[in-house]
């Protein structure tokens, strides 16, 4: 299996950064996520990494060899790497078991070794019996499933995904997400998976690397990502919630008085911020509570039905916070909500 390792990798087109400086070590078998909005640089980096696109400073290493930087690439057919990208690119005049065959012909393996291999790569995609199919008889997720089959026999030790689901419904989507997380299970394979859909990468990465602007924002696990934004833009990024403007002091170590309006709350801190901060509240760790029962004071903004509950936005002292009822509220009306948990977004400046 193999670990890559990104080393201060940088690339620009016409002058303009599209990755910038990032380092990653993805460990072998990891399943990497590389999320942020349009033209933050993640398809790039995804290319420098399959070896599409050839770095102008910076490493990058597999099993601690260097196989790209701004001298030499090795291309992506010598660096073991399988791709699945969001248009299918299956070759249309051969039939599924033709397609996923192609890499093992290329290599002249034997007839009998090759059909053991296309089925059981076809049953880890759960495409058993789809051999003989025509790939213009199948659904997207099904050419998706052919592609990631092709991967599979080809024994790449690297799989790269470009936003593989982007052009399926919202219920190929769930069955694919657990299709990638299954092959990802049963191969160990090192998988780079780029979307810029944050519950898609949450539910299937064990590390997600958030960028903007060509930069690398933050990477770690999906629950410190949510728990403890690094940034601002992380914060706003993933997950619902409202980010305030708000005075921090002290309080111990991790643990800080955060002063909004007229009352103040406890929030979770790296360190022991000072002074002006943003501060991000989750909906689920606030309550909306009986005014003058001592919650942040605030008006309702906007009241809107998402699924069991109203999602209700609150005008309060240095933002707008999110918060779930069971019942829609009045625009306008006063209401006074409770903090059970909250985030003090570092500070760029003093890190
Ligand atoms: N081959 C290229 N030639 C010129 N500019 C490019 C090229 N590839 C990418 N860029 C530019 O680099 C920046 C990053 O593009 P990239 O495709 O990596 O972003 P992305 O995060 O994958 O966006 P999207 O989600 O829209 O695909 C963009 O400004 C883009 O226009």
């Amino acid at each position: 299996m193999t670990p890559i390792k990104i080393e201060s990798i940088t690339k620009s087109f016409h002058g303009e950064t599209a990755v910038d400086a990032v380092s990653l070590d993805l460990a072998s078998g990891s399943f990497t996520a590389l999320l942020g909005p349009s033209g933050c640089g993640k398809t790039t980096l995804l290319r420098l990494i399959a070896g599409f696109e050839r770095p102008d400073a910076g490493r990058i290493l597999f099993n601690e060899r260097t196989i790209s930087d701004a001298r030499a690439v090795v291309p992506p057919e010598e660096r073991n790497v399988g791709v699945v990208f969001q248009s299918y690119a299956l070759w249309p005049h051969l039939s599924v078991a033709g397609n996923v065959a192609y890499p093992l012909k290329m290599r002249g393996v034997g007839s009998a070794e090759i059909e053991r291999r296309v089925a059981e790569a076809l049953a880890t995609v759960e495409l058993g019996g789809f051999d003989a199919r025509d790939t213009a008889d199948l659904s997207g997720g099904q050419r998706q499933r052919v592609a990631l089959a092709r991967c599979l026999v080809a024994e790449a030790d690297v799989i790269v995904f470009d936003e593989p689901l982007a052009n399926l419904d919202v219920h190929l989507r769930a069955a694919m997400l657990e299709t990638f997380r299954q092959v990802h299970r049963a191969t160990g394979r090192t998988i780079v998976y780029v979307t810029h859909d944050q519950a898609e990468a949450l539910a299937l990465a064990d590390r997600v690397a958030v960028m903007d602007h060509g930069k690398l924002l933050q990477f770690s696990t999906p629950e410190m990502l949510y728990r403890a934004p690094a940034t601002g833009m992380v914060a706003r990024f993933i997950g619902r919630g409202g980010v305030i403007s708000a005075e921090v002091t002290p309080n111990e170590p991790g643990r800080s008085r955060v002063i909004c309006g007229q009352t103040s709350f406890f929030a979770r801190s790296q360190g022991q911020p000072q002074g002006p901060a943003d501060v991000l509240l989750r909906p689920e760790a606030l309550r909306l509570v009986d005014a003058g029962s001592g919650g942040i004071a605030g008006l309702v903004r906007r009241s809107t039905y998402h699924g069991p509950a109203y999602e209700i936005e609150v005008a309060v002292a240095g933002g707008r916070l999110v918060v779930d009822a069971p019942h829609a509220l009045a625009l306008g009306s006063p209401v006074s909500v409770a903090v059970d948990d909250a985030w003090v977004v570092p500070d760029p400046k003093s890190s």
